[in-house]
């Protein structure tokens, strides 16, 4: 007879496609305070009083690879301050964190070289030189051979445009010109982890679209994990899919964008587009007034009244079209936190 030894369990596999690792992450700042005026400096010379602001409150998340989550919250929510501890320029207060296998905090060379942070208020590019030079200053610090540095700067001019300005100062650059620098500086080491902080801020709608087409590429060449947020929701409803909401410094949310809207106010927007004008009051009786300007109307219903209420209005009025839409995203998240302006500044 023969006996069969159990089979002991395969060992369990790393997740290798697991890039950001995120556990109970907390950041507080000591924060002095004194009271206005010279009695007030007086005093804190003479007695400082500090308070403790909790930014991050214990925030733990996984990222895979070619992951574009939306990281989405009011002001003060604690967005920009997780970015930096995740790309290492802030020493976390507690909690845990590993990107691409790494501990940001010690900023290895490794590491640098597999991240990017961009911050949309910021800039990185030297002020009085042509942007190149800042390439080349970049080239130079991530020792990118001549070929993949022209490789790349072909590819980036492809989306971006960028030959006519280059050569140009940057301090003479218009806000979009430079963000489209600013971008291309911060990809040409072509990192596999993107920290972006609204990358976005202040461009026109031509431009925003051309920065996010330009990141939609990046990601789906590299399968890039990317982080992004922005108050701008085009941003984030076309990069997407998952959305982490932070209030408080203090997670809220972590799902599908789908889910959110779902989720959200209970009602849906009918979009109409009329032959004759019509005025507010006369179509109060079908639902919520958001809007009334001649020929065009907005209206919000209950979800589950939409077709009765839709019904409704195509038998009584002139209509030329009608949609049924769900409510902006920022009604949805502002709702949600108690917001109501939305993630809006
Ligand atoms: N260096 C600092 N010292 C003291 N408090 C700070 C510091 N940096 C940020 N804070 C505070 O921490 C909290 C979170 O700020 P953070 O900049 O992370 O928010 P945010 O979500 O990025 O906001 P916004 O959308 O306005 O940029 C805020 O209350 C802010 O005032």
């Amino acid at each position: 007879m023969t006996s069969t030894a159990p089979h002991a369990p395969p060992p369990a596999q790393p997740d290798r496609d697991l890039i950001v690792r995120v556990r109970d992450l907390r950041k507080q700042y000591d924060v002095h305070e004194k009271d206005p005026g010279f009695l007030g400096s007086l005093r804190a010379f003479v007695r400082r009083q500090t308070r403790t602001v909790h930014a991050v409150r214990g925030v733990s998340f996984d990222l895979h690879a070619g992951e574009v989550i939306g990281f989405l919250g009011p002001n003060g929510a604690g967005k920009t301050t997780t970015l930096k501890m995740l790309s290492g320029l802030l020493h976390p207060s507690g909690g845990e964190v590993r990107v691409g296998g790494f501990e940001p905090r010690r900023r290895q060379t490794a590491f640098l070289r597999t991240i990017t942070l961009v911050m949309g208020q910021k800039q990185q590019l030297l002020w009085d030189l042509p942007a190149l030079d800042s390439f080349r200053v970049n080239q130079a610090v991530y020792e990118i051979p001549d070929d993949q540095f022209h490789a790349t700067m072909r590819e980036f001019d492809d989306v971006l445009n960028l030959g006519p300005i280059l050569r140009k100062q940057v301090r003479k650059l218009s806000l979009g010109e430079r963000m489209k620098c600013e971008l291309a500086a911060a990809l040409l080491h072509r990192p596999k982890v993107l920290f972006l902080d609204e990358p976005t801020i202040g461009l026109d709608v031509n431009m925003q679209h051309n920065v996010r087409e330009f990141i939609r590429a990046y990601n789906e060449r590299e399968r890039a994990t990317v982080i992004l947020t922005s108050h701008y929701m085009a941003d984030v409803t076309a990069l997407a899919r998952r959305i982490l909401i932070i209030d408080g410094g203090a997670i809220r949310h972590d799902g599908d964008l789908a889910d959110l809207t779902a989720r959200g106010t209970g009602r849906k927007t009918i979009k109409l587009q009329l032959t004759r004008p019509i005025t507010a009051e006369a179509l109060a009786p079908y639902g919520d007034v958001i809007r009334a300007d001649g020929l065009d109307a907005e209206l919000s219903v209950p979800r589950a009244d939409v077709s009765a209420r839709a019904a409704a209005l195509l038998g009584a009025l002139e209509v030329a079209d009608l949609t049924v839409e769900d409510p902006p995203i920022e009604d949805v998240i502002g709702q949600l936190f108690g917001h109501p302006e939305g993630t809006q500044p």
